[in-house]
């Protein structure tokens, strides 16, 4: 039915195109005296009820998608958790302790999925694409977070409950708040309210600590569940701090991201690379992040897994070698220009043409958002309920030169489960300066060349005398910068603008008097530059959330009969074995079988309880297991076995000997359930799923 809608979409938006073109022709005719004032108000008329069936089509694609049916999101998510807790996929920690919030224990079918999806990240981003993977250390030094400016800034706003002391996340309870106001039918806000409180909350991650003080107290905002008051917001740091050694002089925190690991072996991983550029540098590992209020789930949680790529590439050159194999991968884009639409839909868009239309900014950031959906989609996230969001202008960090994030519809709404950004050469420049190391990269050229060299002169007396004891970090960042944020420094001073060097997270305010920049044409054979980032960034947990919600149903609508249709590449069990009855000649054959599936390395279990082979099926579609074998007395006379699969329930019979190489095939998805129905002679009789 979405499919449908969405061919609608794109035929209207065509169709709508067209007619506008008419329009406009017909107009130029009219003012020339070569058409009627009829035929354009006809041609007007018949592009606005186009325009009309296009909003609508579009609303019921929207509503199509993302909403569990029958039942409400609250009732559908309580019926999957309950299922993902009692099956352990995933508990909460310490639960004998009564749990600390915001850590999850994954049990038997969870860890075998995760590790399914991180197996299938790594072979669908590092070895398709060669990455160079380093695993770190999680505990790290300061003066790493210092350079990346996550001492400084990786904070967010908190509030406490004036009387009960508990801390709140002060944006999230002004984005709860004013969302509630604008959602409130009883006390309907005036227009010029709604505008305002709409405003509000586009602004909300904006907001300094004043502001958002002035902003909760202005809506009277109190303390969730007590509605007691609120303290005015401060700064939390959401890093865990401790220390290295005996002695305790040396502070660390644990990570909040895995990907300075990889900025800090900058060097190394160039020279292991042959000093060559673009290369990628990838790791998968735990990140630790405080956070205020963890709540929902996997979604927001204090210590996750991590997977994440540093892309380097030429700051002047950053198209992809592979491009063209994802040019035409069609995934839901939210551009910023959608999302300041009226509509506010995220619509299909070839990647190809989005990057000619500099709607995203480059070939390798629009080629990640490929394999992001290309990889996302083979795990099981439905392709309607995933859209590439891009960043508005005031969310990205003035460095940043594009951002998009993959964001998954969840019954929470929409989650970021991936983000991706070009963040120029910020990262590297910042370590640079800190360490003092060389982290630029050089291109040689086959012929020495005349080019225009940025030659920067800094007045050391101005700004010793203006930033004291910062005066030396502050010019050594002057010294080192590109050539193309020189020229930008250049292009702003020149303009009177703002203009500013940032060093550790922190931007210093730069005038003309403070330094001299300069294109000089000079022979070169060389030239060195600090290349640039893209870097996508992946949530293991939130990712594998979404997964378990767009895979989850309940058969024929019977919430006792859940199902999870996991795409066999990531199914925790790839297949259980079960003998009909528990008859030892069955049980024999159908650990027989069992032994060969574990040597064709294929995850199973043998089920010999004495339940109805209809109440055994059931258990394993709760934990999502694709293909159920199936010994029954056959067996014993012409070695065949039942073949089910999951959601269809179809049955097939299949020699024994053809089983493990079958199932090897459909668990890698080199073969579909299709193929293998086509091949074999369908099964009556007698594991009936109602047995
Ligand atoms: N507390 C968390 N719990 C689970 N996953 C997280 C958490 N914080 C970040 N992630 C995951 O790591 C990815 C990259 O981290 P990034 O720093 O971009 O997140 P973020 O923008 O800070 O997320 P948010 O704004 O939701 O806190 C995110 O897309 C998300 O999948």
């Amino acid at each position: 039915m979405a499919e449908e809608l969405q061919t609608s979409i794109k035929d209207l938006e065509a169709a709508v195109t067209k007619q506008g073109d008419t329009v406009r022709s017909l107009k130029a005719s009219l003012k020339d005296g070569k058409a009627q004032k009829a035929d354009v108000d006809a041609a007007i008329e018949q592009l606005k009820q186009l325009k009309i069936k296009l909003a609508s089509t579009q609303k019921a694609l929207e509503d199509a998608i993302g909403k569990p049916s029958g039942t409400s999101k609250e009732a559908f998510r309580a019926a999957m958790v309950n299922t993902l807790e009692r099956r352990m996929f995933y508990i909460p920690s310490f639960k004998i302790y009564g749990s600390v919030a915001g850590f999850y224990d994954f049990g038997p079918p969870g860890c075998a999925i995760k590790q399914n999806v991180t197996q299938y990240w790594r072979q669908h981003f590092v070895l398709e694409e060669n990455m160079l993977e380093v695993e770190c250390p999680a505990v790290t030094p300061e003066v790493v977070l210092k350079a990346s400016g996550h001492v400084d800034r990786f904070t967010d706003f908190m509030v406490a409950d004036a009387k009960t002391g508990d801390c709140h996340r002060a944006d999230h309870l002004l984005e709860a708040h004013l969302e509630a106001l604008l959602e409130d039918n009883k006390n309907p806000l005036t227009p010029e309210k709604r505008e305002e409180v709409r405003d509000t909350l586009a602004r909300v991650e904006e907001l300094s600590a004043e502001q958002l003080g002035a902003a909760l107290t202005q809506y009277g905002v109190k303390a969730p569940d007590t509605k007691n008051d609120i303290t005015a917001p401060y700064p939390f740091n959401l890093m865990f701090k401790t220390s290295i050694g005996p002695r305790g002089d040396l502070t660390g925190y644990l990570r909040p991201e895995t990907a300075q690991g990889i900025f800090v072996n900058f060097r190394d991983l160039l020279y292991y690379n042959g000093g060559k550029l673009p290369f990628a540098a990838a790791q998968i590992g735990q990140s630790y992040r405080n956070e205020i209020a963890p709540r929902a789930g996997l979604l927001r949680v204090r210590e996750f897994t991590q997977a994440e790529i540093e892309h380097f590439c030429n700051p002047s050159d950053k198209s992809h070698p592979k491009f063209q194999a994802i040019a035409g991968v069609t995934p839901l884009l939210y551009s910023r220009e959608l999302q300041m639409g009226a509509e506010k839909l995220a619509k299909p868009m070839s990647l190809r043409e989005a990057v000619a239309g500099g709607i995203i900014a480059n070939q390798t950031l629009a080629y990640f958002i490929g394999r992001t959906y290309l990889f996302m989609t083979k795990i099981g996230i439905n392709p309607l309920r995933l859209r590439f969001r891009q960043h508005l202008q005031h969310e990205m960090a003035h460095y940043a030169e594009d951002c998009w994030d993959a964001e998954v519809e969840s019954s929470y709404g929409w989650v970021e489960c991936a983000g991706l950004a070009d963040r120029s050469a910020y990262d590297l420049r910042a370590h640079a300066t800190k360490s003092k190391q060389d982290l630029a990269a050089r291109e040689k050229f086959a012929e020495p060349r005349m080019m225009d060299v940025v030659v920067t002169t800094v007045n050391k007396q101005v700004i010793g005398k203006t930033f004291k004891r910062d005066a030396k970090a502050i010019q050594e960042a002057l010294e080192q910068l590109g050539e193309d944020d020189a020229l930008c420094l250049k292009a702003d001073l020149e303009a009177g603008k703002a203009a500013t060097v940032t060093v550790e997270g922190h931007a210093w305010p730069i005038t003309p008097a403070m330094v001299k920049i300069d294109k000089v044409e000079k022979k070169v054979s060389s030239r060195t530059f600090i290349p640039s980032v893209i870097e996508p960034s992946f949530g293991i947990g939130r990712i594998l959330y979404c997964m378990f919600e767009h895979c989850y149903y309940a058969r024929d609508n019977d919430d006792k009969r859940a199902v999870f249709s996991f795409t066999p590449v990531v199914a925790p069990v790839k297949a259980t074995v079960f003998p009909l009855l528990q008859k030892a000649e069955l049980n024999e054959h159908a650990e027989r079988i069992s032994a060969s599936l574990t040597a064709a390395g294929l995850a199973n279990t043998v089920d010999t309880t004495g339940n109805t082979i209809g109440r055994r099926y059931a258990r394993t579609d709760e934990i999502g297991v694709p293909f159920a074998v199936t010994v029954d007395f056959q067996t014993l006379a012409d070695n065949t076995v039942t073949m089910r699969e999951r959601d269809t329930t179809a049955q097939v019979r299949v020699p024994v000997p053809e089983v493990p190489q079958l199932l090897r095939q459909l668990s890698d998805m080199t073969t579909t359930w299709q193929t293998v129905q086509d091949r074999y002679p369908a099964q009556q009789q007698p594991a009936d799923d109602e047995a």
